[in-house]
């Protein structure tokens, strides 16, 4: 099975991939960007050195998503994968910039996955007053210094962007404390099928 989590930055999926990766010791654990050598540089470009043109930083994402699509997901494809974000970010992140359109976004992704999808996404949603109080607590990279709102807006797009997908997806208040999402995570690991 393949299953990632979703959600804005400090909405807890790095807490939650910590906590799972205790529970399910033999699992594959990985993340989007940069879970590959090749994503790892692509990650620091984007994140890091920056990339003004947002067609080129569409495209190292997608060239980040085949490389982990071809070297993590499919040799992992008949155990259980746990992915820290996904596709689902991709669309996610891209339609809230409105500098590309749903249906172009969708084809881009097809040929970038190849049709590999996650099975199904965990969305961790977090409301507005708990998202403020968190990011005070955090340093900010490029993407996340971009706002609140801005945040907001892409966690909306996150539950949209599964729907185009056709991922099924349960939403989560991230709000809970950290052992109820892990059992919530589990309950549909163990339900859905460990592979
Ligand atoms: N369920 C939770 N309740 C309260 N605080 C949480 C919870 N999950 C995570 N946190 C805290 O919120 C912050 C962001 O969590 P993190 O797991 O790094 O988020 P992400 O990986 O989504 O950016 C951290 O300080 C973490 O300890
Ligand atoms: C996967 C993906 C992430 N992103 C963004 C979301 C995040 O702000 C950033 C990297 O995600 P993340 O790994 O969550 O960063 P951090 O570990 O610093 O919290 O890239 C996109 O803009 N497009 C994408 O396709």
């Amino acid at each position: 099975m393949y299953l990632v989590l979703e959600g804005i930055d400090t909405a807890g999926k790095s807490t939650q991939m910590a906590a799972l990766r205790e529970r399910f010791p033999d699992a594959c654990f990985t993340k989007e960007p940069g879970g590959t050598p090749a994503g790892e540089r692509i990650r620091s470009l984007l994140l890091e050195t920056g990339v003004r043109s947002e067609r080129a930083e569409m495209l190292l994402f997608l060239a980040d998503r085949s490389e982990h699509i071809e070297e993590v997901v499919l040799p992992h494809r008949s155990e259980l994968i746990v992915s820290d974000r996904s596709v689902i970010s991709g669309m996610a992140y891209a339609m809230v910039k409105q500098a590309f359109e749903p249906d172009e976004l969708l084809h881009l992704n097809r040929f970038a996955t190849g049709g590999v999808l996650p099975d199904f996404a965990v969305v961790l949603k977090l409301e507005e007053p708990e998202l403020r109080r968190r990011l005070a607590g955090k340093e900010q990279d490029a993407i996340e210094s971009r706002g609140t709102e801005y945040l907001l807006a892409i966690q909306d797009e996150l539950e949209r962007a599964a729907r185009l997908l056709g991922i099924p997806t349960l939403v989560i208040d991230a709000a809970l404390d950290v052992d109820t999402i892990t059992e919530q995570i589990e309950e549909i690991i163990i339900t859905k099928g460990e592979s």
